[in-house]
């Protein structure tokens, strides 16, 4: 990967997001506001418009019990199971394969009324690194997705809309150590992600619709996605 010409800005947008989640998880207070709380899963935004756009920050915090963070970031980053739980999604393609943890992806969304439709061109890359709070405990993994302006596919010459987005999904993994040595099992695993977005819509639309479809379409987007992880791991064996 390290001679593509995408690797410098791919190993330091990846890192920037890292650091970027793993700050936002302390400062919850702030100037995040709370937009959506369902159980475990915490949403919050800011209000942000650039040249009468939004672009909102966007920040979750999320707890799931029985899976690894390797488990939640290789069915976010798999194409395979994309179309699984993206309900939002209508093709997704990969453009290229950069390696076997960078993938090019061309993206068309469904439309939602009433705004046009969208796609996106983004760079996904998938990495873990230890987790120096805790530096003989699971790894932190973490998936970042980034536009990227790809020449042989100009925006906004089709139907879609060319949004930009710059996504981490983080998850630390916690492991409560079983009694007298026993095996690990699923009921000891408890995931903590922390997933950040922001997103140019690329064409103008209506604030006002612009933050009513996030609030309606991030949690459950967020929900349906650690649901199907969920699902599919519990009769697999622990991916740590
Ligand atoms: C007017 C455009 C609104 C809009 C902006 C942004 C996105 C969006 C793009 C990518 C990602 S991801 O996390 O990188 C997963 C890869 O698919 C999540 C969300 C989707 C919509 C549209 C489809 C709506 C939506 C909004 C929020 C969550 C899911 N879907």
């Amino acid at each position: 990967a390290s001679a593509h010409h995408l690797w410098p800005e791919i190993d330091r947008v990846t890192m920037e997001q890292m650091h970027y989640a793993r700050m936002s998880v302390e400062d919850s207070g702030g100037v995040w506001q709370l937009f959506a709380e369902e159980g475990e899963m915490k949403m919050y935004r800011r209000e942000e418009e650039v040249g009468g756009m939004v672009i909102d920050p966007l920040r979750a915090c999320h707890v799931v019990k029985g899976v690894t963070g390797h488990e939640v970031c290789e069915y976010f980053f798999n194409p395979q199971y994309r179309l699984e739980w993206e309900a939002t999604v209508e093709t997704t393609t990969v453009l290229e394969k950069i390696a076997d943890d960078i993938l090019l992806f061309l993206q068309v969304h469904k439309r939602i009324w009433p705004a046009s439709q969208r796609d996106a061109v983004f760079w996904s890359h998938m990495r873990h690194v230890p987790d120096d709070k805790d530096q003989d405990g699971p790894p932190i993994w973490v998936v970042v997705n980034n536009s990227v302006d790809i020449p042989d596919l100009p925006a906004n010459t089709g139907k879609c809309v060319r949004l930009l987005l710059t996504v981490c999904l983080m998850c630390q993994t916690f492991i409560d150590p079983p009694k007298d040595g026993a095996k690990v099992t699923r009921n000891d695993l408890t995931c903590k992600i922390t997933y950040c977005s922001v997103v140019n819509p690329g064409g103008w639309a209506p604030p006002a619709v612009l933050r009513a479809v996030y609030k309606r379409e991030y949690p459950k987007f967020l929900k349906r996605f650690t649901n199907y992880v969920i699902d599919q791991c519990q009769d697999k064996p622990i991916l740590f």
